[in-house]
């Protein structure tokens, strides 16, 4: 049995609707990610299913549990680890405190020292919140989410704030708490990081599941595309090419042009050029990539 299942979830701000019709379902053991554009409704969604929010219209079962009866919401708030966002704890309360006061929420929370050790933090415990460095902050709160035993971590945008290299490290973090048997519902931006650690995706777009799979089966609904790239050698007008039936679209970024298209698109575009007297300078053929799939999904283009 799934440990999260949704089922058509609405919920409505006002006279906007957020999340219009939203269903999928987490295994135990799995990290699952929740992707799409800005105010795609990912946010509405996990907060519904943390009890956060009250849906509008649809089923959510979390461990059983529906986060609309308060006697459930009460067993649930034990077993889902939530991670604070950024500037949730006052900037002078020490890493060790924070620990602590955590703690008092839950029936059976973990020691916390164990937490400072477990990760990395042994050293600052004394240190102010407002003093760690973003990787720092950012491992506080894995460790805050995880204070109470959960059986479901949930991480939205946990490494948006970060710099590339920190991205990274979080990355190695998140799948150290899938090695302790927490279930993982990630909500990102990032096409690398869900590539990286998902095991499934569900796209999000307009408050609607646009597809949801593992990271290459959602590559291969778009891997019959071809990807050119190259450098014009002189001014080139783009009608050149979309004119082509084998071409589906042509961008420009600073020189460089990009080709998507299918069937023989590579022999079509090298031919017109070379009947132009157009060489194509720094030529690239590349395989679709979950970028290209969410592009084709959405019709959006994903964060970098
Ligand atoms: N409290 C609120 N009151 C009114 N509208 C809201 C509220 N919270 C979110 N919205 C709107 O609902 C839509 C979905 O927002 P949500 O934050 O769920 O999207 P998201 O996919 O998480 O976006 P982002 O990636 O930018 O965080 C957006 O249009 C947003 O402006």
């Amino acid at each position: 049995m799934p440990l999260i299942e949704v089922s058509n979830l609405r919920k409505e701000y006002r006279n906007h609707v957020a999340v219009q019709d939203v269903s999928f379902s987490v295994e135990e053991g799995e990290i699952f990610g929740i992707l799409g554009p800005n105010g795609a409704g990912k946010t509405t969604a996990v907060e519904c299913i943390e009890g956060m929010r009250k849906r509008d219209g649809g089923e959510i079962s979390v461990m059983g549990l529906d986060p609309l009866k308060d006697k459930d919401l009460a067993e649930l708030r034990e077993s889902i680890g939530i991670q604070l966002q950024q500037s949730e704890l006052p900037p002078k309360m020490k890493v060790w405190e924070a620990l602590e006061l955590y703690s008092t929420f839950y029936r059976d929370p973990v020691d916390w020292r164990e937490l400072i050790k477990d990760w990395g933090l042994s050293g600052k415990a004394d240190t102010a919140y407002g003093s760690l460095s973003g990787g720092q902050q950012q491992r506080l709160s894995i460790a805050l989410a995880l204070v109470g035993k959960p059986r479901i971590a949930v991480f939205d945008e946990l490494t948006t704030a970060l710099d590339p290299h920190a991205r990274r490290e979080t990355w190695k973090l998140i799948e150290k708490v899938r090695e302790q048997d927490v279930t993982v519902l990630l909500v990102t931006h990032f096409m690398e990081e869900a590539e990286r650690l998902c095991d499934r995706i569900a796209i999000i777009e307009s408050g609607r599941v646009v597809a949801l799979d593992t990271p290459s089966g959602l590559v291969s609904r778009v891997d019959e595309q071809q990807i050119i790239r190259f450098k014009p050698s002189v001014p080139m007008d783009d009608e050149l090419l979309t004119s082509l039936p084998e071409v589906s679209s042509v961008t420009r970024s600073k020189s460089q042009v990009t080709v998507v298209g299918k069937g023989n698109v590579v022999y079509a575009v090298i031919s017109v050029l070379a009947r132009n007297q157009i060489v194509a300078n720094e030529l690239r053929l590349e395989q679709a990539s979950l970028d290209d799939a969410f592009v084709a999904l959405t019709g959006s283009k994903p964060a970098n």
